[in-house]
């Protein structure tokens, strides 16, 4: 479904693609992937229409899961797994009314069904566990169909691509804005500020309210509307570092019309544990010097979150770039 802000994004070099039903050597894949492609260089993001959350599992993440899961006891959420990039993230002094969790691991041993024991001991909540499970099988579709569109629309051959794919992890996330009387009262709230994803691709799905804003390029903000058939594929760091820079990691933000209550659910692509991620060969030539040094992604973490990165702009360009003068 086209929205007002389409004609505003692409303009930008955003581009909508409708993958319902297309398949690689389908009609309609080499049009399709030339489009993700070339909208993820121009800004690092995609619209994606698609039919992987229909009414049933929508109502059933958002209107059931999610909520049942933010309303457990602050100790419960607490006890999962943290680290700088999992677990659960409770309110803080300067975002009051902001919760989420980064704790459904689907590609690494038990993933949601381990969770949801631990949240509800005796498996007293088998609904929450099929919902996410559903919902992250078939956000998998997605990200692993984006994923092959960027890389083989930007040349890199088949036997790159599925190493690639073979090299991630993902999992769901899932984040709660309270309503905030203070947003209410100024008519506009910024509920998280301007960034990039430390991950490989971040599929966003946001929830009846809008407040999913992009960077262009002049640096003015783009609005993406919450529509049910459409999620936005956002290019994080490693994007970046695999693309040898091609595809830029998406700068975007969260800012909304206050009052009410925004959630929202991502399912994020992240280099498997241990792994150094490194321009692909293909990406690299006598005109594109390779511009990043091959990156451990757990060095990385700590850095940006826990070590002295977490004070830069551009920890990537601190941690792994190339110097401009090397
Ligand atoms: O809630 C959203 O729409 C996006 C949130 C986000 O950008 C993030 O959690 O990194
Ligand atoms: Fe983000």
């Amino acid at each position: 479904m086209a929205s007002a802000n389409d004609a505003e994004l692409r303009r930008h070099g955003i581009r909508r693609v409708d993958l319902r039903g297309v398949k690689p050597g389908s009609r309609g894949w080499e049009e399709a992937r030339a489009a993700v492609a070339a909208s993820m260089e121009a800004l690092g993001a995609v619209l994606v229409v698609h039919d992987a959350l229909g009414p049933d599992l929508r109502r059933a993440l958002f209107g059931r899961a999610v909520p049942e899961f933010f309303a457990l006891p602050p100790d419960v959420k607490r006890g999962l797994v943290s680290g700088p990039i999992n677990g659960y993230i409770g309110p803080r002094p300067y975002a009051p009314t902001y919760e989420s969790v980064r704790a459904w691991e689907t590609t690494n041993g038990g993933g949601v069904r381990n969770v949801g024991d631990l949240l509800w001991p005796h498996g007293r909540n088998p609904s929450f566990c099929d919902t996410v499970s559903t919902f992250a099988t078939n956000m998998l579709g997605i990200q692993k169909r984006v994923g092959a569109m960027i890389l083989e629309g930007l040349g890199v051959g088949q036997g790159s691509v599925v190493s690639h794919l073979d090299s991630l992890n993902y999992s769901v996330r899932v984040s709660r804005y309270g309503a905030s009387e203070a947003a209410a009262a100024t008519g506009y709230g910024k509920l998280m500020a301007s960034h990039r994803d430390c991950t490989v691709l971040s599929v966003v799905v946001q929830h009846d309210v809008e407040g999913l804003e992009l960077q262009a390029k002049d640096g003015s903000w783009l609005a993406v509307a919450p529509e049910p058939d459409t999620v936005a594929v956002i290019a994080g760091e490693l994007l970046a570092v695999v693309t040898n820079g091609r595809v830029p990691a998406c700068v975007h933000r969260v800012s909304a019309p206050g009052g009410r209550e925004r959630l929202s659910a991502q399912f994020v692509s992240t280099p498997k544990d241990g792994h150094t991620v490194r321009p692909l060969d293909e990406l690299v030539d006598g005109h594109h010097p390779p511009l990043y040094n091959p990156c451990d992604f757990d060095g990385y973490v700590h850095f940006r979150f826990v070590g002295d990165g977490r004070k830069l702009s551009d920890p990537l360009e601190a941690f792994c770039g190339v110097a401009k003068d090397e």
